[in-house]
């Protein structure tokens, strides 16, 4: 297949139908601290198509910051039942105000309240403070709808390269990188 972004997409929805995991979209995304150490944390993966691949997240996030001061993320996943590493490298950006609406609608009312009470990526007193921060919010909008924030969203990595490594026991992997340029990709092989 030389399209990476069917590709993924197939592996997504063979990963998904005999997924022994809970969270059966959730991939690594790195981003790169003001140190320029690079962040690493599981995030659900939202959509994937030619525009890229998409997550949600709080835009004032430890992540969020990151990516406003240096947009080169990238984003990796391990499906261990179909033997497939996926290694993306691309530049983020956030969605649409819309889309983020949407992706809020698909929401339950439980994570839409959890999100309105934490400020992510901030310091907390206590366990009981979370607590305390989430029930007085499930009060505060008892009976309303649960409107989105504005510092909730979404970013979509736009790929410049994505590699598949198809896991083989005999070790010799077979990887395959696709490098996007001037809005072609380019397919080769690489060593395991
Ligand atoms: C399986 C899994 C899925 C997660 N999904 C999300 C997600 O979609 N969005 C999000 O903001 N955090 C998600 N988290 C929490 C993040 O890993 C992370 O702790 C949080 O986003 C704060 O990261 P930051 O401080 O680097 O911004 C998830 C964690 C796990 C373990």
């Amino acid at each position: 297949m030389n399209n990476p972004i069917e590709k993924f997409n197939d592996l997504w929805r063979q990963a998904l139908l005999d997924s022994p995991l809970q969270q059966k979209s959730a991939v690594c995304v790195s981003t790169i601290n003001a140190e320029g150490f690079p962040e690493s944390r599981f995030v659900d993966l939202k959509q994937v198509d030619e525009q890229g691949f998409v997550f949600c997240t709080y835009y004032d996030s430890n992540k969020g910051q990151e990516i406003s001061c240096n947009p080169k993320v990238s984003l990796t996943v391990w499906w261990d039942h179909i033997g497939q590493q996926v290694r993306v490298v691309g530049l983020a950006e956030q969605i649409s105000e819309q889309a983020a609406i949407q992706f809020w609608q698909t929401r339950s009312r439980s994570a839409q309240l959890t999100t309105l009470s934490c400020e992510q990526s901030q310091p907390l007193s206590s366990e009981s403070a979370l607590v305390e921060q989430f029930d007085k919010t499930q009060q505060t909008f008892e009976g309303k709808e649960v409107t989105k924030p504005e510092k909730w969203g979404g970013y979509r990595i736009r790929p410049v390269s994505i590699e598949f490594l198809a896991f083989a026991e005999s070790r010799l992997h077979l990887r395959t990188r696709f490098t996007k340029k001037n809005d072609v990709w380019t397919k080769m092989l690489l060593q395991p």
